[in-house]
């Protein structure tokens, strides 16, 4: 009977791939319906793509065990999730042509921009309702941005706002696809098409200016230096004899590390793992070791740059690597770094790079570098180290 068992098992799997492939097979054959140019699709304006979502979690109680944490709250990873999946259904809604039965668009998640918190606790047991619409578009990329609120004595509060950049890909996911244009009306649409312009002029920007690129600017410099001149030895003074300040911790000590097996159940509609599992396994690891640092049970207080560099295979191994990379007062800004790793040929694959920012509820201890990387110097690894670009984040937290 074991061998029965274990024969419907292999075929069960066979036939599971089967479906996928075939499935695939026919998601191709829709490229014939791409546009040749984005003039032939017509525009479309930002109501074409207004989706409010309701999530009952008051009326329907039965739902919330999905959304639980122990301590009462809702999983912020669970909200990542829906915010990903609404972020795809909003871009289908743009790109909708009622002509064709299916989309030949595949629309992959590039970017989470930014999620700014607009209050800490979100409550397991009040309505959650999420609204949004495409407010830019490129060629290929859609920014969408989705508000998420809650209903509490009455009205319904403001929770968080987040800003995604979708991209389209033709059916196989090979190559960019192009989309509908989109058509500002009035003032207040206007003033949302020119925020989308200046956040892909940012971001530009921003890509341009890693430190495998470019030297620190002055502001990074400085912040840098003083960091290091804090943890001279006076006795010794040589680089390589560096004293721990009080209330500080080694960058080296504060890492928390996990892998994932990229199992089916996880793949989107395009055979990839699905963005917002990444984000949440990336958020969950992240906030642990938040929670490690500081302590105490930290509150996020803002997502930024979630950046989806490659897609993730079925079958990989997912190595998440977590870093607590800067803290000022109650505030710890943690990266999360994923990269697929080949056990067969060795090798690693950066695929998503995370920043969280959380706050405890008391002052933590200083995170402090003891390298320009963030970490000891090992020999012959050194580039491994300044892959890290722990510094970049300075600037940025500054800047906020
Ligand atoms: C039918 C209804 C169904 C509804 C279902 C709901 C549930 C759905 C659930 C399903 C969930 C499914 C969802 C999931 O789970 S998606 C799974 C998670 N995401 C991924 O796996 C994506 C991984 N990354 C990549 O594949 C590549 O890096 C991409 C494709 C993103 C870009 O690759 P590449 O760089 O080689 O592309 P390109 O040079 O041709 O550029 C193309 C365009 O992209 C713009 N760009 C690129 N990078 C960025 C960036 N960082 N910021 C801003 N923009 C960026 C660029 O400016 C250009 O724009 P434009 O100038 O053309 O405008």
């Amino acid at each position: 009977p074991l061998l029965k068992h274990h024969s419907i098992l292999n075929n069960f799997s066979a036939n599971v791939k089967n479906c996928h492939s075939q499935a695939m097979a026919e998601r191709v054959s829709l490229s014939s319906m791409l546009a040749k140019s984005q003039n032939e699709l017509p525009a479309k304006r930002m109501k074409d793509s207004y989706l409010e979502v309701h999530l009952p979690l008051g009326s329907e109680p039965q739902l919330r065990e999905k959304y639980l944490t122990y301590h009462n709250t809702v999983r912020f990873g669970r909200i990542l999730e829906d915010l990903d999946s609404l972020a795809v259904l909003i871009s289908y809604s743009h790109t909708y042509n009622s002509e064709l039965k299916r989309s030949p668009l595949s629309i992959v998640t590039a970017l989470v921009d930014k999620i700014d918190m607009r209050q800490h606790v979100i409550y397991p047991d009040c309505d959650i309702k999420f609204t949004g619409h495409v407010t830019w578009v490129g060629k290929s990329s859609i920014e969408a941005k989705i508000h998420m609120s809650q209903y509490r004595d009455g009205a319904y509060a403001s929770v968080l706002d987040a800003t995604f950049v979708m991209v389209a890909r033709d059916p196989g996911n090979k190559r960019a696809a192009f989309v509908n244009p989109l058509k500002p009306e009035g003032p207040e649409e206007e003033r949302l098409f020119q925020e989308g312009e200046a956040n892909k002029s940012r971001r530009v920007e921003l890509s341009t200016a890693s430190l495998l690129k470019v030297a620190p600017t002055q502001e990074e410099r400085t912040v840098v230096h003083g960091l290091f001149l804090n943890t001279l030895d006076t006795n010794t003074v040589s680089f390589r004899s560096r004293v721990l300040p009080p209330s500080s911790v080694w960058m080296e000590d504060a890492k928390l590390k996990g892998l994932e097996i990229c199992h089916p159940q996880e793949r989107n509609i395009f055979n990839r793992i699905f963005g917002g599992f990444l984000m949440r396994k990336a958020y969950e690891l992240g906030w642990a070791n938040a929670c490690s640092y500081g302590g105490c049970r930290p509150s996020l207080v803002a997502v930024d740059d979630i950046l989806f560099q490659k897609p993730v295979e079925i079958g990989s191994l997912l190595m998440l690597s977590s870093q607590v990379c800067y803290t000022q007062g109650t505030y710890i800004q943690v990266r999360v770094h994923s990269e697929v790793f080949d056990p067969l040929t060795r090798q690693h694959n950066t695929t998503n790079i995370f920043h969280f920012t959380f706050t405890s509820d008391r002052d933590v201890p200083n995170i402090m570098p003891k390298t320009y990387g963030g970490e000891p110097v090992q020999t012959g690894n050194s580039k491994k180290n300044l892959k890290n670009q722990i510094y970049i984040h300075v600037s940025k937290f500054l800047s906020k």
